[in-house]
């Protein structure tokens, strides 16, 4: 046996390790599968090269056993589909081989051979030299290390500082991926669970309800709803090669797949899993989004009540054309504008109801009124502790079409107004509430649509020039205060900490008493966005 260990090294130009690993103890083959990366450094493997090699021999070994199981016990099948399930074409040039002796070394070792030529040094290290994506993905070993699983899990813990998250891994087969990769032949990848710290309320123990039954979006007690959706990766992203990373699973559940990289500098998927109370896939339409997400708070206000409804993500995520949409497609705006009028036009007694409608920005604090020239305006709370918007332009609008009208002069002014203020609009968050009100001006029922500021300005706070980290410092502070009134408005807390930002400060009503929201996250399936796209998941689901 000692021999064999010897000669195993040998095969994987690590012999001159031999005498560490017998001093520490190791005399056979099978012990090595014991051996962590830990405890390379003990062994005396220092060089990156030699690490890859013990690391890749391991595998092998590992390999092995699980085949010898496989065998003896047939109860125990052998998973090589993500192994083999598309043979190589054959290489030219010399083939390293590498002869295991066991005691069961009489077994056909095809599919050993055929797993150690998948693993083959040389061709693990001309992965690296391959650039793209799809290829580095191709040349993934399946990691059947119980320890590797929990290092990487661990790394990735920590260096995207999940806090709450809870971690759950498992080794999957390539069907998994299928979905992004075609048939490609893909190994096994880890998978992450985002089970929320915060999960709305609802026990983590909770049994997920199947989808099928919630055919109701909201139920009378729910106050708040979180969304996702997938734009399809556009024309210009496809011809510059960019890959589709996010898969939707079921209606709530949603897989990232983001290319990572371990210490040994093995390349890997880890694929995170992240439940929503819904999740819309590329061929949603703005309706189906609609019919889901705002409509309900459309009957939710003619009853009186109070509504708001987020769109949150990266710039180009689809924000835009998910509440203003295309002529053919039209958004959440014109969709909710149509409903309320058409509710106001079948029922009598909502016949003595009348639209308003204002939109205002907040840029660093500061309010600007974008139906009258940008100008400053004021919160402030009155004797009621209402807050009210000293100065804001209310207008009155009789149909869609005028409601469109006035929102698209906003909107523009939003843009062009951006060159003398804010650099573009991501940067600041866009308000604008529509409101029911009686002939005297008393308020029925009120929704507000926020399109947020680019999730990835909340990271600017970390750039360099001044102006750019006070306008970050100002987006993540106000976005952790929304995320704060949002948590405290669905546990019910007596307390609602909407000062924390003048974004929630102006948003008071929609966090307290019968107020509903919904949050839609919105999503660029690019992989070029994996960073991006995991900040925006991470807010909406914690
Ligand atoms: N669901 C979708 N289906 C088809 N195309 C979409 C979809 N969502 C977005 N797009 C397209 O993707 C591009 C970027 O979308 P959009 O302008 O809505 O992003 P955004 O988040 O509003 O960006 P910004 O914050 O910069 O305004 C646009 O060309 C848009 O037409």
């Amino acid at each position: 046996m000692t021999s064999w260990l010897y000669e195993c090294l040998c095969e994987a130009e690590l012999a001159q390790y031999y005498p560490h690993f017998t001093a520490l103890g190791l005399q056979k083959i099978d012990e090595l599968a014991k051996v962590t990366m830990k405890d390379y450094s003990k062994l005396g493997v220092q060089d990156m090269n030699d690490r890859k090699r013990l690391f890749q021999l391991i595998k092998i070994i590992k390999i092995m056993q699980e085949e010898d199981k496989a065998v003896s016990n047939p109860e125990y099948p052998l998973q090589t589909s993500s192994l083999q399930s598309k043979p190589r074409e054959p290489r030219s040039g010399p083939r390293r081989q590498l002869h295991f002796d066991s005691p069961a070394d009489n077994k056909d070792r095809t599919t050993s051979n055929y797993v150690f030529e998948m693993c083959n040094f040389s061709d693990f290290f001309a992965s690296e030299q391959k650039s793209s994506y799809l290829k580095v993905l191709e040349h993934i070993l399946p990691d059947d290390s119980q320890y590797q699983t929990k290092t990487r899990i661990l790394n990735a813990t920590t260096a995207d500082s999940y806090g709450q998250t809870e971690i759950n891994t498992s080794l999957l087969s390539s069907n998994h991926f299928s979905p992004i990769l075609g048939d490609r032949d893909i190994p096994i990848i880890q998978r992450v669970s985002h089970v929320s710290g915060y999960n709305y309320g609802i026990p983590h123990s909770a049994v997920r309800q199947n989808t099928s039954e919630k055919d109701n979006p909201w139920t009378e007690m729910e106050k708040i709803r979180v969304c996702v959706r997938k734009r399809p990766l556009g024309m210009r992203e496809i011809r510059r090669g960019e890959i589709n990373i996010i898969t939707v699973e079921d209606k709530e559940t949603l897989l990232v797949h983001e290319k990572k990289e371990a210490v040994d500098l093995t390349q890997y998927i880890l694929q995170h899993v992240f439940y929503f109370d819904e999740v819309f896939g590329e061929a949603c339409t703005n309706r189906d989004v609609y019919m889901k997400t705002t409509h309900p708070l459309i009957q939710h206000i003619f009853n009186g009540g109070n509504a708001t409804c987020f769109a949150y993500g990266q710039t180009g995520a689809g924000k835009t054309y998910t509440m203003i949409g295309t002529h053919q497609n039209p958004g959440l705006y014109a969709l909710a504008a149509k409903d309320i009028f058409r509710q106001l036009e079948v029922s009598q007694p909502r016949r003595h109801l009348f639209v308003w409608i204002s939109f205002y920005e907040i840029y660093c604090g500061q309010l600007y009124d974008l139906l009258n020239r940008r100008k400053r305006l004021f919160a402030r709370e009155d004797s009621k502790h209402v807050v009210q918007i000293v100065g804001l332009q209310e207008l009155q609008v009789d149909s869609v079409e005028l409601l469109l009208e006035v929102i698209l002069k906003g909107s523009k002014e939003r843009s062009t107004g951006a060159t003398g203020v804010n650099a573009d609009s991501s940067r600041s968050h866009a308000i604008i509430q529509i409101q029911i009100k009686d002939s005297a001006k008393r308020t029925f029922g009120r929704i507000s649509f926020i399109d947020l500021a680019g999730s990835e300005r909340a990271a600017d706070a970390r750039d360099s020039d001044r102006q750019t980290k006070m306008e970050g410092a100002e987006i993540n502070q106000s976005l952790l205060a929304l995320k704060e009134c949002i948590r405290a408005l669905d546990q019910e807390h007596t307390h609602t900490p909407f000062r924390q930002s003048k974004l929630t400060q102006v948003l008071k009503d929609s966090f307290i008493g019968n107020a509903k929201t919904c949050m839609i996250a919105n999503i660029s399936p690019s992989h070029v966005a994996t960073e991006h796209t995991l900040n925006t998941l991470r807010y909406a689901d914690r």
